[in-house]
Order: structure tokens, then sequence, then C-alpha cells
């Protein structure tokens, strides 16, 4: 069995310009200690107009703390207006991307199709893709959660080989707990995520499952994570609204404490 290392991401959205993008970086590197980078990797996801921002600080001041981006293009560059792409975001370390987050999927019609390939971007530029999964309320009420998830996962996955795949994060987000204060409970979260550890094992073999690191997001707080976080197959947080309170994010880190 293999000891995954916890990730606890924080997605901060279309919060924070860059300046408070600077002070909330800070806040939290004060309150981090070395005992917790031990223990967990910490990561946080500002938008895009922040990044060079966070990169400076966190290069300058030699902090533990991982960055990445909310999204990625599938091209390497062009005529291809708004977009961003995987070499600007290797230029600037990114560790790790978020990809076909539900509001992307939701708001701006990401595709298992066009998540696949910007995994494959990912990829490509040396970024540790945060692929995110998870159904809507109406498939969880008809039952279908796991296959729906599963089916996901595997669109994600496509043409990915099995170097790749054992470093992916996938990050299960029930879409009806997302911002909602509606928690998915703790063993709900681990029957999908055992679900999708056992289909990449079936993609791949059970050596790569055992190594990939599977998130759960949707309402994560200081009070929910530790019972979270005690489930076998979940390896960390993909935290959204909690993570753009330093204190409380500081506290999901610490979650063996609460
Ligand atoms: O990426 C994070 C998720 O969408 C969860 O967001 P939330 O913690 O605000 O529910």
């Amino acid at each position: 069995m293999t000891t995954r290392t916890p990730l606890m991401a924080g997605n901060w959205k279309m919060n924070l310009n860059h300046l408070e993008a600077i002070a909330h970086t800070q806040k939290l590197a004060f309150a981090l200690a070395d005992k917790d980078y031990e223990a967990v990797e910490v990561a946080v996801l500002p938008p895009f107009t922040d990044l060079r921002s966070v990169q400076t600080l966190v290069e300058h001041d030699k902090l533990k703390i991982k960055y990445g981006a909310q999204d990625i293009s599938v091209h390497d560059g062009g005529a291809y207006t708004g977009e961003i792409s995987g070499p600007m975001l290797a230029k600037l370390r990114c560790t790790y991307v978020a990809i076909g987050h539900s509001e992307r999927r939701q708001y701006h019609g990401e595709t298992d199709e066009l998540v696949n390939a910007k995994v494959k971007a990912a990829f490509k530029n040396g970024i540790t893709p945060i692929m995110c999964v998870g159904e809507e309320l109406e498939v969880r009420d008809a039952g279908n959660h796991v296959t729906h998830t599963l089916a996901q996962v595997e669109g994600g996955l496509k043409g990915i080989p099995a170097e790749q795949a054992e470093t992916i994060v996938i990050a299960y987000e029930p879409v009806w707990a997302i911002g909602t204060g509606k928690v998915c409970g703790a063993e709900d979260a681990q029957e999908v995520c055992a679900a999708i550890r056992g289909k990449i094992a079936e993609l791949y073999s059970q050596e790569v499952a055992d190594k990939v690191r599977i998130q759960y997001g949707g309402s994560v707080k200081s009070g929910n994570v530790a019972e979270i976080m005690g489930q076998a197959d979940i390896d960390g947080a993909l935290v959204g609204g909690a993570s753009l309170d330093a204190d409380e994010f500081v506290k999901i880190v610490r979650f063996r404490d609460q």
C-alpha cells in the first residue's frame, strides 16, 4: 500500500485581486509551520491575474506553498483570445492546474473530450492536473452517481499513459454540494472515491491506482474535514469558499487537530 501525501488545495475561484492574493498568501505562510508541510501538501489555485504575484512571493520568500491555475488552454499558443496556455503556466512554475471543474463544465460547456485534451496539455507542459469529476443532484437522486462519475474519469484519462496517470490528482466534487453548505456524507464520498480508485485499477493497474490522489470537494470546512479525511480513499480536499478565510484554511490543513 502506497502512502499518499494528502493534498489540501484552495480553489479561490473568481475571488481576490492580485494585491489581496499577496496578503492572503502571506497570511497562510505566516500561520503554517514546517510540521504542517511535512504532513500535508498545501496549494492555492488563484485566478490567472494573481499567479505572477503569488509566484514572486513564494519564490522570493522560499515559501512551501504550491500554487496552480484554475484552467488551461488545449493550445500551446496562437489566435485564441482570452485563453492561457500551458507554456505560460509552466513559465510561472505552476505545479497544478484544475481541469474540468463543474463550474467550467456548467458555464462553459466543457465536455469530457475537452477535459481530456486539457489533461494532455497539462502533462505536456509538466503541470499536474487536478481533474474534477462529480454528479449533479438529479443524477444522485436517480442513483447513477457512481456510473456518471466513473464515465467522467474514463473520458478524462483517455490516452493518458500509466506513468502520467499515476501522478494525476482527481477531485470528486458532487455538484450539489459545491457552495451550498450541503456536504456529501463522508461514507457517500468514500463510496465514489473508492469506485474511482477501482476504475483506475481497471484502466491501468492496482499499483497506479494506489498512487493516485483523490480529493473530495464540496462545502469542506474545518468542522467536517476530519471525518472526510478519515475515509480510506480520500487523500485531500479541494476547498472553495472556506479557502478564502486564511484561518479556516489553516485549520483544514491541520485536519488531524480538528
Ligand atoms: O473547487 C472547489 C469546490 O468547487 C468546492 O467549493 P466549496 O468549498 O465552496 O463548496
